[in-house]
């Protein structure tokens, strides 16, 4: 028992997130290095000459060098057992983002010293910010020029509404970049040069106090007095570090260093490891799901087919949330109300599959989905069934019609179609006593469009002509009974049905949602949809 209940203390599952080419892949590769899951970071690493990173596994990624679905690690550190998911960088994956969330305890932001927050990626972040849960920051590339981190503190305060408390402060930045101060233990780590061959391996370092009369003969005396001077400021001006702040995402330690010369990676990833939480207790039909519960439970967060070329199959990756998972293991799918035996588990290291035998509350584990899964769906064990709460739906923000141009390949345009929808990767929707002859596919971000056409083409063979519609804002029809007949809306407005068949409404402007509701008054419209 004990051996169960250490195994579940000692995980740590947390998110990545970064808006694109702030590092956040060199970062977690860095990450898997010192935990000895792979040995040479050069090896694997390095998009723009043509080899691909191990967390990013699609064609279109490799070819457009950003991440656009997100994928898990795990390896073991100083005793940690830890589960690191990757998510996509652009904020038109941010729904995907947010799903991935659902799934970890706590976040680490990975944001480029020399551009801060960009305000394209403010929604990904904001994202981050409804969880709830622990936020810490990474500020990458201090190898380059970087802002001033007085400035990139305040940045980050005002646009993201989080409060921040710097764990180490740089020295210098670009050529000038001497290393960090750590303010906890009051000394220096100093940045050796060129960064260890562009940090193959892992570099060295040494530690001095502020005190140390060395100090300023070792980063000069400019650097030494400005160092001194900030110091003095932030230990006078900046919020005390307050771990109870730190667990609600209120206020995010920040950490500066380089990824790629492997500076500061090591020490963050030892702070990190000590404030970030044991796996979290859950919400869920019946009351709070805690997570050393001797029974076994968990929800599906993402689906994707087609994953790797060799195994076309469909993969549901599911947060254990309490428990232990044993191969073979009878379990309830609360949603389709069977009995099941979770096929081929799997634990997923990019592209390495590995089947496994157990795993505990905190893990993600891939199952072969033969199609029953949904996101958001429960799994629980059948002498003990409750559901977890739902992950909500984003609103579609950009619609398009779309059409097969080869009719005679209609069934793998509606098969490819329906697969790549059930997987979150876009919304589509009908006109009502339509079929799927044409479909209307909504998603949040345009980006979601090209990799929807392009999968249809690699993996299903069929080509798509889309036309792009002018709605902007998507409403639920909430009402238990609903007859179209009674709906009084403008002809810029539009009644479709998702492919469960729940009635919605598509509107232009937001001029057309008071105009309904003031015509409707019984109309009940929400904003998310639940899954
Ligand atoms: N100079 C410098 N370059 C870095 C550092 N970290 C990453 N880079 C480079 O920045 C580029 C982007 O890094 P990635 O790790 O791929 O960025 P990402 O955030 O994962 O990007 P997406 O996958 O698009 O989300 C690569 O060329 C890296 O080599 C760093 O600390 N210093």
């Amino acid at each position: 028992m004990s051996d169960y209940r250490s195994e579940i203390e000692r995980r740590r599952t947390f998110a990545i997130i970064s808006h694109p080419d702030a590092g956040k892949t060199t970062l977690t590769e860095k990450f898997l290095l010192y935990g000895g899951a792979i040995q040479l970071a050069g090896a694997v690493k390095g998009k723009k000459n043509a080899r691909h990173a191990v967390s990013d596994w699609m064609e279109i990624e490799k070819q457009r060098g950003i991440s656009v679905t997100s994928s898990v690690m795990q390896f073991n550190y100083e005793g940690f057992c830890i589960n690191i998911l990757d998510t996509p960088g652009h904020q038109d994956f941010s729904e995907d983002t947010y799903r991935t969330l659902m799934a970890a305890d706590s976040a680490v932001m990975v944001i480029d010293a020399a551009k801060g927050v960009e305000p394209q990626t403010r929604k990904l972040f904001k994202v981050c910010l409804l969880r709830d849960i622990p936020i810490f920051t990474f500020v990458n590339k201090m190898d380059r020029e970087a802002r001033n981190p007085f400035d990139l503190m305040e940045q980050i305060e005002q646009e993201l509404g989080i409060r921040t408390y710097p764990v180490n402060w740089p020295i210098g930045c670009g050529k000038e970049f001497k290393g960090v101060y750590d303010r906890h233990k009051r000394e220096i780590i100093s940045f050796l040069g060129d960064g260890a061959a562009n940090g193959v391996r892992q570099v060295e370092k040494v530690e001095l106090s502020l005190e140390d009369a060395r100090l300023g003969e070792m980063i000069g005396e400019t650097h030494r007095q400005t160092l001194v001077d900030d110091i003095e400021l932030l230990d006078g001006a900046s919020y005390d570090f307050d771990m109870e702040q730190v667990r609600h995402g209120r206020l995010s330690p920040v950490f500066f260093g380089s990824a790629l010369t492997n500076f500061g990676v090591e020490p963050f990833l030892e702070d990190f490891l000590r404030m970030t939480p044991p796996p979290l207790a859950r919400e869920s039909s019946i009351g709070v799901i805690d997570p050393f519960e001797d029974r076994f439970s968990a929800f599906v967060f993402k689906i994707q087919a087609n994953m790797n070329k060799a195994h076309r199959d469909r993969v549901a990756f599911m947060r254990i949330c309490s428990g232990r998972f044993q191969k073979g293991m009878e379990v309830l799918h609360m949603q389709g109300g069977k009995k099941i035996k979770l096929s081929q588990p799997q634990q997923l290291m990019a592209q390495d599959r590995e089947i496994i035998d157990e795993a505990y509350a905190g893990d993600i584990i891939g199952v072969f989905d033969p199609g029953v899964f949904s996101i958001g769906d429960t799994i629980c064990m059948p002498d003990k069934k409750f559901e977890f709460q739902g992950i909500p739906t984003f609103a579609p923000e950009h619609f398009a019609r779309v059409r097969q141009t080869d009719t005679l390949k209609r069934k793998q345009f509606v098969k490819g179609t329906m697969q790549i929808a059930q997987e979150g990767a876009i919304q589509i929707f009908h006109e009502p006593n339509t079929g799927m002859e044409e479909v209307i596919v909504g998603v949040v971000g345009t980006l979601q469009f090209d990799v929807f056409e392009y999968r249809l083409k690699n993996e299903y063979n069929v080509e798509i002509r889309q036309e792009g519609l002018s709605y902007q804002y998507l409403r639920w029809i909430e009402n238990e009974e609903f007859d179209p007949k009674q709906l009084d809306i403008t002809s810029d407005t539009k009644l479709v049905q998702d492919f469960r068949d729940r009635y919605l409404l598509l509107f232009t402007d937001e001029w057309n949602i008071r105009w309904a509701q003031e015509k409707n008054p019984w109309l009940k419209l929400a904003e998310f949809g639940r899954s």
